[in-house]
């Protein structure tokens, strides 16, 4: 098959064609780019060179609809709705990395992204690629929106147990951390090396965008409102986020439950690993990969169930998981491209 990428010279990009190159079923990669056209990928990014020989060109719909089969777009909020439309009249699939189509409302995606999005009935085509929950969704899908990096590793951590009696669903606390990776290649003042280097900080207190989309799916599998406190904070590394997420139990339950539990939900998906209870993960035993790693913890004295999540952003939290999705639609198997070893130590 033949893979589009729009936004070429991004972070989501360059990841998305680190494992498209050692993908069975790709034959040939274009890619898009608003900035660098004509320019080759391996004189943006040297360490390419001799690896992709491909120079990036205008994004137009017919370019797409004649050479391309899935077309990826690794764009910053309110890109992709513009394009999506005419593309949907084609035969392309469509992978998106943004969020804009991942809330049901374009008028929460307004109140959240401050920013618009596509209409109800297009937000509605969209499948959420959370590809290790909802794959059966996924295959028959032609647009997808990739889920965020945060909702990822939250997510994965909560949806096994959000619809258990033995928790309170009111009381869900989710605290995240992320490298700085997570904020793309454009810079800006708060992820300088001087202002980031030996600091962390929290940011979008109770405003984040991703609070929405986390809230959106823990509501859909209950079918009652859920509200959360989401807190992100921004740690002085390149890839990874850790999440810890806090719950309170309604009932005393054993640790081993609710770790068999886990077990059985992801029971044959290749891509979650939960660790037994001496093992508490770190975002370094899954760098550069496509992994989840979870770990639970029941804390008898404060009767609290807590979780911690870690995934690399970049990878299960975009491009990994987004190429996870492109084998689900072809009917690949999942792990194709996907099955590097974490980059250790
Ligand atoms: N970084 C991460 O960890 C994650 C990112 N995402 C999402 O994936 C998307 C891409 O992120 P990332 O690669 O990190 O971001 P980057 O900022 O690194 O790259 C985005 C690319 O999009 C293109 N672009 C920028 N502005 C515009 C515009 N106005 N119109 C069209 N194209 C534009 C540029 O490429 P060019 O000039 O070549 O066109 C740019 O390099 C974002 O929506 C992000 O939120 C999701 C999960 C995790
Ligand atoms: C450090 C940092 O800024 N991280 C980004 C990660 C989110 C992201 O990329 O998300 P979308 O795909 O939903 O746009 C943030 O918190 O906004």
């Amino acid at each position: 098959m033949n893979v589009g990428i729009v936004g070429g010279t991004g972070y989501g990009a360059i990841e998305l064609m680190r494992f498209l190159t050692n993908h069975q079923a790709v034959e040939k990669m274009y890619l898009y780019s608003q900035s660098k056209q004509g320019t080759n990928i391996s004189d943006v990014y040297p360490h390419l060179d001799t690896i992709i020989d491909v120079a990036m060109e205008e994004l137009t719909v017919e370019h797409v609809a004649r050479h391309v089969d899935v077309l990826f777009f690794a764009t910053p909020p309110a890109v992709s709705h513009k394009w999506v439309p005419a593309l949907l009249e084609t035969e392309v699939k469509i992978i998106d990395l943004s969020g804009d189509f991942r809330l049901a409302d374009p008028a929460v995606y307004e109140a959240w992204y401050n920013k618009t999005t596509a209409s109800k009935a297009y937000l509605n085509q969209a499948v959420y690629g959370l590809a290790d929950v909802y794959r059966d969704k996924i295959k028959d899908a032609q647009l997808i929106a990739n889920p965020g990096c945060y909702p990822t590793a939250t997510l994965l951590g909560l949806l096994p147990v959000i619809d258990q009696a033995f928790i309170d669903r009111n009381s869900i606390i989710v605290d995240g951390k992320t490298g700085v990776s997570g904020a793309g290649r454009s810079l800006s003042q708060g992820v300088h090396y001087a202002e980031m280097n030996e600091n962390t900080r929290a940011y979008a207190v109770g405003s984040h965008k991703h609070t929405p989309e986390i809230e959106r799916f823990l509501s859909e599998k209950t079918e009652k409102s859920i509200f959360i406190n989401f807190t992100p904070h921004i740690v002085p590394m390149t890839r990874g986020i850790l999440v810890t997420m806090y719950v309170n139990l309604t009932e005393a339950i054993s640790e081993e439950a609710i770790r068999e539990l886990y077990q059985s939900f992801y029971r044959d998906r290749a891509f979650v690993r939960v660790k037994p209870g001496h093992s508490l993960p770190e975002t370094k035993q899954v760098y550069g990969s496509n992994y989840c790693d979870l770990h639970i913890t029941v804390d008898e004295r404060t009767q609290r169930l807590i979780i911690v999540s870690v995934i690399d952003n970049l990878v299960k939290g975009a491009s990994g998981q987004a190429i996870q999705n492109m084998n689900l639609l072809y009917g690949l198997d999942e792990t194709e491209g996907l099955n590097l070893s974490p980059l250790y130590p």
